[in-house]
Formats: structure tokens, sequence, C-alpha cells
């Protein structure tokens, strides 16, 4: 509706000038978001960054954002977008996934929907419980971001992939070869030889091995991780390693820092009030409450876990544009040629105070959500929702398909951790985490999980 194909070839602007190679990878990298916040300043809604060589056209504008997630396969595209770097980092060959590539992903979410929440949540608290006894803890403390991951690591990964996978290959392997795999991601993706990067070779063919051993052995049967490939019979078998590899590593991006936040907002001493509510709200705490106040999508600890997911949300998401085209901005429109990459920024827009208000970057799980006919000011454009956790999870026939198990999983977690400890939040050595929350967020990178806060959770 808003967004028209475009006859003419034009190259469209390229507003913020880089250096010829590199263009603003550099920038990008060292400042991360603020970067972006500061070119939308200086640029307008829509503007051009020059990223490892080649364009990228980032839309900021909600009319424009809304018409990106709606628009045609033959106006706005993913795969081009994206299968050179299912194809680089997962080793994912492009014809057989991406020629079935929303098969693929309707069989996923059938295997994460509503119908089948309550026993993933049953299967998470049992495996919680559990590492929880492996885990040795010293001095009462633990470091809240290694506790968190490794926590979520095993629980999701044992309840997606089965619970023989781990043990088969020692749960600490894995999740050391994954924590490689995962650190160099970016770097992997972009071009940087894979002969330069042998830390991230060793980590993913560690990876892939096991998976392919557990396949064999039949680890995955009645598993999510073993339906999505058993629901998907024309994928060649050789590359359901590289499948599970993918499905592992969306599995723990962004739960990992979500549920992060979520707790320690929740330790911070400003936010006492609100975690004796959601605290109450858990009853007695065992695991029936636990699982009924995870499922209420109306209830407290649902906004608590909206509000993270919202302000730590990804930095971006890319699509590509299959014919020359118009995109709204806030005074006109602007024209972007076939083939030019476009990006969203979920991060940048659910932080930008002229969508979320002032508060826009304060963790307010009770804040009033902004409504589409606020953000596209009465543009004539039809209805469209940004709901608690905006466009975190991407929108349209390519959202994520995991979002209602990543929700529910990211409550439960939080649930189960409030009812096992009276925490507190201490300062680690550098002290970041009595920081004002902005002052937080600055240190937060485009993709801000390894540079989030280190804190310690002092265990009563
Ligand atoms: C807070 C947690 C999560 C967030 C914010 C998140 C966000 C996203 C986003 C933005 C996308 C891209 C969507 C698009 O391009 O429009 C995506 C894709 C995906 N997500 Fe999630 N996700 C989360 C958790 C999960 C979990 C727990 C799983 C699996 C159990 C999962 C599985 C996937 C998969 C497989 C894809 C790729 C789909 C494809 O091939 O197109 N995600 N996610």
């Amino acid at each position: 509706y808003v967004l028209h194909a475009h006859r003419r070839t034009d190259l469209g602007p390229l507003r913020v000038p880089g250096l010829p190679l590199l263009g603003n990878t550099l920038q990008l990298g060292a400042s991360g978001a603020p970067f972006i916040r500061q070119c939308r300043q200086e640029h307008g809604d829509t503007f051009t960054l020059k990223l490892i060589g080649r364009p990228i056209t980032l839309c900021c504008n909600p009319k424009a954002v809304a018409a990106i997630y709606s628009a045609p396969e033959d106006m706005i595209t993913f795969r081009p977008a994206v299968e050179q770097f299912t194809q680089r980092i997962f080793g994912i060959p492009s014809g057989p996934f991406f020629d079935r590539h929303l098969d693929i992903l309707n069989a996923l979410r059938m295997l994460l929907t509503a119908q089948h929440l309550r026993s993933h949540q049953q299967a998470l608290i049992q495996h919680m419980r559990q590492h929880l006894q492996q885990t040795e803890r010293q001095h009462g403390k633990v470091d809240l971001v290694s506790f968190i991951t490794s926590l979520i690591f095993n629980a999701a990964v044992s309840t997606l992939f089965g619970a023989s996978f781990l043990p088969r290959h020692g749960a600490d392997k894995v999740m050391a070869a994954f924590s490689t795999f995962e650190k160099n991601f970016e770097l992997a993706a972009s071009l940087v030889p894979h002969s330069l990067l042998r830390a991230f070779c060793r980590a993913r063919s560690f990876l892939l091995k096991a998976f392919k051993v557990s396949y064999d052995q039949g680890d995955f049967r009645d598993t999510v991780a073993g339906n999505m490939i058993a629901n998907c019979p024309w994928l060649p078998a050789s590359i359901a390693p590289n499948m599970l590899l993918a499905l592992q590593w969306a599995s723990q991006a962004n739960s990992v820092p979500a549920t992060f936040w979520a707790y320690a907002h929740l330790l911070l001493p400003q936010h006492m009030e609100l975690h004796e509510a959601v605290r109450e709200s858990l009853k007695g705490g065992d695991d029936d409450d636990i699982i009924a106040a995870a499922m209420d999508s109306r209830g407290l600890l649902a906004k608590v876990v909206a509000e993270a997911v919202r302000l730590y949300s990804p930095g971006m998401d890319v699509r590509m544009a299959a014919c020359d085209l118009q995109l709204p901005n806030s005074t006109g429109t602007d024209f972007l040629p076939k083939g030019r990459m476009l990006a969203v920024s979920p991060y940048e827009m659910h932080t930008a105070p002229d969508i979320y208000g002032p508060t826009a970057t304060l963790f307010d799980p009770l804040r009033a959500i902004p409504h589409a006919d606020d953000a596209a000011k009465g543009s004539g454009a039809p209805a469209w929702s940004w709901g608690h956790a905006g466009i975190a999870f991407g929108a349209g026939q390519f959202r994520c398909p995991g979002r209602q198990f990543a929700e529910a999983e990211i409550a439960v977690v939080v649930a189960f951790l409030l009812t096992c400890f009276k925490a507190q939040l201490q300062p680690s050595g550098d002290g970041r985490i009595q920081l004002p929350e902005p002052e937080l967020r600055r240190q937060i990178g485009v993709r801000w999980p390894r540079t989030a806060c280190r804190a310690a959770l002092c265990v009563r």
C-alpha cells in the first residue's frame, strides 16, 4: 500500500560517506547502536551505509518498516539478502534450503506453537533443576551472564534436541564449541577468509560432527529438532547437521540476552516493587504455578518479558529490493534500486523517543504501547500493531518461528530463578551494574550479548 515499484534505475543517495572499501563498517563496529542513532539524526529516517564494501539502506520510518515486512516477494525479497550468510556460516547450500524455505519455517512453527508449550516448559524446568544440581557455586556467587548463558544452553538444547545429545558429546565441550562459533559469528559472516578464522572452523566442525553422530544414532527422535528434519523429507540428509546447527544458534542468540536482562532488571534496587509483584504472581512457586504464570500472556511476567525483548532486541533484520522501489519516509519517498540491501533495526526503532516516547530507553513493563495510528501519524495506512515486543521477532511471513517458544521460555526461566533464589545484584570488578540504565545500554553494540554488563548473582 505505501510501497510502489519504481521504474527509474536510480542509485539512490549514499548519505553517509565512508572509506572506499570498508565504508562505515569500522564506525558501526566501534560505536554500534549509537552510530545508527547519530546517522538517523543527521540524515533522516532512511540512510545508506556502506558495510563491508556494499551499500545497505537502513529504514527507520514506521511506514517504511511496515511496508518492508508486508511487501510481496517480487518487491522485497528475503532469500538473496540472507542466503550468503546461511551458506557461509552454517554451510547450508542455498538450493535445497531456500527452494522450500517457507515449508521449513511452517514445519518448525507447528512444533513450537501453543499446544506444545506446556510440555516444553515442563522439560525446561526439569533440565534447569538438573543443571543447578550439577553446577558448583563458589562462595555463593556466580557471574550472572555466564550463569544464565549456561543454564539456558543446557535446558533449551536438552528440550529442543533431546536429553541424550549433550551427554553423548560432553555438555561442556559442546557449549565451549558453540561459544567460539557464536563469538566469531559476525566475522565469519563477513568477507574475512575462513582460513584466517581457525577457531571458528574448528568449533563448527566439532558441532557439525556432533549433530551428525547424534542424528545417525537417533538422539533426535521425537524431539523438536528431529521432527523439524523429519517433516521436511525433501531435504537431503547430508544437510541435516547444518540445519540443526542453524536451529541451535537461532534458539540461543537472542533468548539468552533477553532472559539476562529480564531477570537482571528485576534484581535492580529501583525495581524491587516490581520484583515483589512478579514474585507474588507466582503464588506458591511450584512447577504448576510457574507454568501458569508463564502461560498468562496478559500477566505481569509476560509484560516483563516483552519489555526486556523490546529493549534488547536484534540490531538488524535484512531484506533486498527485488525491483526498483519507492519507500516512504517522513518527508516523502526514497528511491531504492533493485538489488539494494535493506535493513530494519528493531533496536533503533524500539529505543526511538518519537515512537516510544521520552522514556523509550527505560525498562518499564507497564508502559503504554504505541499504536499504529500514533506511529503512522495519520498516513492513511491500514492499522498495524507493534505489540509490546514491537518488531523484535521480525514480522510478516518470515517472522521468527520460535517466538511463542522464546516468550514462554524466558518467562519460565525468570520465574524459576525468582522462586529458587533470593538474589541481589552486586557490582563485579568494574561495578558497571550500578550505572543508571541508559549508561548500561550505551555499552550495547548492534548485537550486544558479548558486551552485556557483567554482574554477580549473590545467592543467599
Ligand atoms: C528473544 C528471543 C528471540 C528473538 C528476539 C528472535 C528474533 C528473530 C528474528 C528477528 C528473526 C528474523 C525474522 C525476519 O527476518 O523477519 C528470527 C529468525 C529465526 N528464529 Fe528467532 N528469535 C528469538 C528466539 C528464537 C528461538 C527460541 C528459536 C527456536 C527455538 C528461534 C528460531 C528462529 C529461526 C529458526 C529463525 C530463522 C528463520 C528463517 O530461516 O527464516 N528464535 N528470530
